[in-house]
């Protein structure tokens, strides 16, 4: 890694998904095009970025454990791009008849890094359209929280849901996590209520860069997801954010300035439990 390090974009990768599987990939590839045309190292794709509310999930599932498809295009694109990639999640079989929700990661040479399935899964009923959400209906929940090296730095990757749990966060920093991603589909009420204060906490007290991946739009009726995808350093400040819609978040991401950071005021080191 040179040393010292400069500053490398960062970016956050927001997409409305519906239930056609190539135009969510033909969407994902133009955002990761236009995330490395600006200049960006990392790129986060959102949760379920192939295939957003749809039953068609377990046959994507035993699909993608047959040939591997949608993992190939992400690899590709990381190698093309010359980009590390958070590959959202896709679902992938369980052994109990469920599927889990995975993200790869790759890095700029399409080489993958690493598998993080979901562990905290969304069962709750949060009084919007669609009332209650049940996801381990058809999710089963992962066991194993994830940090990987890749030349952006030190990466721990969480899904949506997880992000209500500040202790997983915690064991990501045991590792010496510096960049936590986190693909995203929050409902629009309690990602407008909550969404943002999680996220600068989790950066806050964690001391991490936060690159929040979320889908942004109406994807049927009942179905409408809170956008906000967004950029945050180690300090808490927000360095870019999308509104609704597609969108593709860059920042800057300053390595050296979160040492400074880290040094001037090593909250990890006065942990006392
Ligand atoms: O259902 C799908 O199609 C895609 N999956 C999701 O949208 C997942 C599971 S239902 N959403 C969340 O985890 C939202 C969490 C959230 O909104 C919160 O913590 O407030």
């Amino acid at each position: 890694m040179p040393e010292p390090w400069l500053p490398i974009g960062v970016a956050a990768l927001q997409m409305v998904s519906g239930q056609k599987l190539d135009d969510n990939l033909q969407s994902a590839q133009a955002l990761v095009a236009t995330a490395a045309k600006k200049g960006a190292k990392l790129a986060v794709l959102p949760e379920n970025f192939a295939l957003f509310g749809s039953k068609k999930i377990f046959t994507l599932a035993t699909d993608e454990a047959r040939d591997g498809a949608i993992q190939h295009f992400l690899s590709n694109l990381a190698s093309d791009y010359g980009i590390t990639l958070v590959g959202g999640s896709i679902p992938l079989p369980s052994p109990d008849g469920r599927v889990f929700a995975c993200s790869f990661v790759y890095g700029a040479d399409g080489s993958c890094l690493g598998c993080y399935r979901k562990i905290h899964l969304f069962d709750a009923d949060v009084g919007d359209a669609q009332g209650s959400y049940r996801e381990s209906d058809s999710y089963a929940p992962g066991e194993n929280i994830l940090v990987v090296d890749s030349a952006v730095g030190r990466i721990g990757v969480g899904i949506c849901y997880d992000l209500r749990f500040p202790e997983m966060f915690r064991r990501m920093l045991d590792q010496q996590a510096e960049i936590i991603v986190l693909p995203s589909a929050f409902t629009r009420s309690t990602g407008w209520a909550h969404w943002l204060p999680l996220l600068r906490a989790r950066a806050i007290e964690n001391q991490c860069l936060v690159v929040a991946a979320n889908q942004g739009g109406i994807h049927d009726a009942k179905r409408q997801t809170s956008g906000g995808s967004v950029v945050i350093d180690s300090w808490g400040s927000v360095l870019a954010e999308a509104g609704l819609g597609e969108a593709c978040v860059i920042a800057k991401y300053d390595r050296e300035e979160q040492r400074a950071l880290r040094q001037r005021m090593p909250v990890s080191q006065h942990r006392r439990l």
